[in-house]
């Protein structure tokens, strides 16, 4: 039976260090640093896990010590991990400042290792849907676009960045659903960002099902392709960490998706698990399952 989530994406250590006041350039600013496992297909995979939808990470680790971690915390949250590979080599990191808001000051990735995923047998005849990381190189994504047209099995993308989705942009197409912010989703049409309506309707006319535009604290507009686009206002939320907001955001949408959702109400699903997570020091809050709950 056709019922797993299949997440294809890179896998991180992430270090995440929040200054204690306001973050002051080129000195050494008092802090909170915590060490966790991240990256946006492991975090969607660890959300799905934790609200109990049958969930398969395909991913790559380094043989170290992060990459048992990452692998076993991952494990923790109730996503099936055997399909991830261990490469000779360091795992990805993603090092992280944020100021004393909980908002990202900068950041760097390092992910090289996501180059050794090898995507050639992936096996979706169980999958009911396949997400993808726009951390992907770009021969890797068409690698699992073919597989899943291939089984037809409906396909989720996440475009991660600007610099991404733009070397992403022609293999974004028949999709169920794509999830940018105005930035991104002009990286993936070549209109100008005001113009983000119109872009929207470009991936409509190449055949993506739902455009799920991001606007941060302003909340996103869900575009459904023969639709009126729906506005959904982001939950107030005290931002004490905003790492892994739009990755929760995606996996509670796939999961209200799974149960048979519409678009809007699932999408709704998405701000509380985003504000669950920007309000709790952690990238995949632990109990995020239990929060969804207290807010239907
Ligand atoms: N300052 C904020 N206040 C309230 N909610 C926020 C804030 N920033 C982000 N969010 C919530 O987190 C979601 C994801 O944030 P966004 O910045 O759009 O994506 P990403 O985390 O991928 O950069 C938003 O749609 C919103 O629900
Ligand atoms: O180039 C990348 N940046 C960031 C991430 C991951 O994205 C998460 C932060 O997500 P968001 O941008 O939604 O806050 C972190 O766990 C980090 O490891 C990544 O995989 N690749």
């Amino acid at each position: 039976m056709r019922q797993w989530v299949v997440v294809v994406g890179g896998t991180n250590m992430d270090v995440v260090a929040r200054s204690s006041g306001p973050f002051v350039p080129a000195t050494s600013n008092p802090g909170h640093t915590r060490i966790s496992p991240g990256g946006v297909g492991r975090n969607i995979a660890a959300n799905l896990g934790l609200l109990g939808a049958p969930v398969r990470l395909v991913s790559v680790v380094g043989d170290d010590a992060f990459g048992e971690e990452a692998l076993r915390v991952t494990a923790a949250c109730g996503a099936d991990v055997g399909a991830v590979r261990r490469a000779p080599g360091r795992t990805g990191t993603y090092t992280a400042v944020l100021d004393g808001d909980g908002e990202l000051v900068s950041a760097v990735s390092d992910m090289a290792i996501t180059d050794d995923l090898e995507l050639d047998t992936l096996h979706l005849d169980d999958a009911a849907i396949v997400v993808v990381d726009g951390n992907l190189a770009p021969a890797q994504v068409a690698k699992v676009r073919q597989a899943a047209a291939g089984t037809d099995v409906p396909v989720a993308f996440e475009p991660v960045s600007v610099a991404k989705a733009a070397r992403l942009s022609d293999l974004v197409r028949d999709l169920l659903l794509v999830t940018p912010n105005a930035d991104e989703v002009s990286a993936l049409t070549g209109r100008p960002v005001a113009e983000w309506r119109a872009s929207v309707a470009d991936l409509h006319d190449r055949g993506v099902e739902h455009v799920w535009l991001r606007q941060g604290a302003q909340g996103s507009w869900m575009c459904t392709r023969g639709a009126d686009p729906v506005h959904l206002a982001a939950e107030p939320a005290t931002v004490v960490d905003v790492t892994g907001a739009g990755d929760a955001m995606l996996a509670a949408w796939v999961a209200a998706w799974l149960r048979g959702a519409d678009p809007v109400a699932a999408a709704r699903d998405g701000h509380h698990a985003a504000a669950a997570t920007i309000g709790s020091t952690h990238t995949v809050r632990p109990d995020l399952a239990d929060f969804l709950r207290e807010q239907s």
